[in-house]
């Protein structure tokens, strides 16, 4: 197996909810890292920085953060999962970075691609499909348009099919076929949406429908 140091990354999806995020920082880059953990679930969320846009203070008025208004200080990492160091001033950042790294925390450097254990790629969502794209750093501008290809191509598409693939999926897992049997229906339902769209079924429906369509294929 061959590795890639260049564009060494290993794409992942993360679970916020319930683990502390920190930012620090409240500029432009801050608030869209921001959007981002709130869109993600990140439910426990500070920002440390004596000045925020006014998108960061009103989600702190709302509940969505806790806003530390003043510079960052030492020990303020201490207990966080996961950090954004976005602030203006470059050693800080490169600072926060090797801080992280000493306490285990995951982070990611507004400035400098190559500190920090993370990068974000751009992003699209509809309801449980995301797609992520990275340029490893090349062309964040480039991330950032593809991404909206992609929305504008699969988004409306494919959110709705993935949420109601999920329902099937559910039903399909608590049959009793064999986990052969359970592979091929999940793999068949998957191509019948790419192929032919989504219907309006239920799970049941459906699920009979594929039942028929396997067992069809045997007897040919
Ligand atoms: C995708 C996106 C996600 C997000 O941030 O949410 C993202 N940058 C976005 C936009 C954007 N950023 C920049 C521009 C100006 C045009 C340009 O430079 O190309 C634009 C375009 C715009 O704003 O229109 C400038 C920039 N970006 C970085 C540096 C510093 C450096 O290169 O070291 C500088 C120079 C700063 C300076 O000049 O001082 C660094 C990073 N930016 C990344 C992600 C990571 C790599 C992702 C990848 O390559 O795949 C990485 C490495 C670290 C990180 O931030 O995680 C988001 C689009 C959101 C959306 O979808 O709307
Ligand atoms: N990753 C990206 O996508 C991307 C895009 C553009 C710019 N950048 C880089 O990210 C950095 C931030 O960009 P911006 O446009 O948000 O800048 P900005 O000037 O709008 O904001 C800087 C923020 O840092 C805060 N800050 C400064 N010193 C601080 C300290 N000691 N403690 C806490 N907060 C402090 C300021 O209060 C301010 O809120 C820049 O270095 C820029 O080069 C990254």
């Amino acid at each position: 197996m061959e590795g890639s140091m260049r564009h060494g990354f290993y794409p992942v999806a993360l679970r916020l909810a319930g683990r502390l995020c920190i930012i620090v920082g409240g500029g432009k880059v801050a608030e869209r890292k921001l959007r981002g953990l709130i869109e993600a679930g990140a439910d426990r969320i500070e920002l440390i920085s004596p000045d925020v846009t006014r998108e960061i203070e009103a989600c702190a008025a709302g509940g969505r953060l806790i806003w530390r208004n003043r510079p960052y200080a030492q020990g303020d990492l201490e207990e966080a999962w996961l950090l954004i160091a976005a602030t203006d001033d470059h050693a800080l950042n490169a600072s926060l970075a090797e801080e992280a790294d000493k306490l285990g925390i995951l982070s990611n450097i507004a400035d400098d691609y190559e500190s920090g254990s993370f990068i974000t790629p751009a992003v699209t969502r509809n309801g449980p499909l995301i797609m992520a794209v990275t340029t490893s750093g090349a062309s964040p501008a480039l991330a950032k348009a593809l991404k909206k290809e992609l929305d504008e191509r699969y988004g409306n598409r494919y959110g709705e099919a993935a949420e109601r693939l999920g329902e099937l999926r559910k039903l399909i897992l608590a049959g009793d076929d064999s986990s052969e049997a359970k592979e091929e229906l999940l793999r068949l339902a998957a191509k019948e949406v790419l192929e032919a769209g989504i219907e309006d079924r239920t799970p049941e429906q459906w699920l009979k429908g594929l039942i028929a369509r396997t067992k069809g294929r045997a007897l040919s």
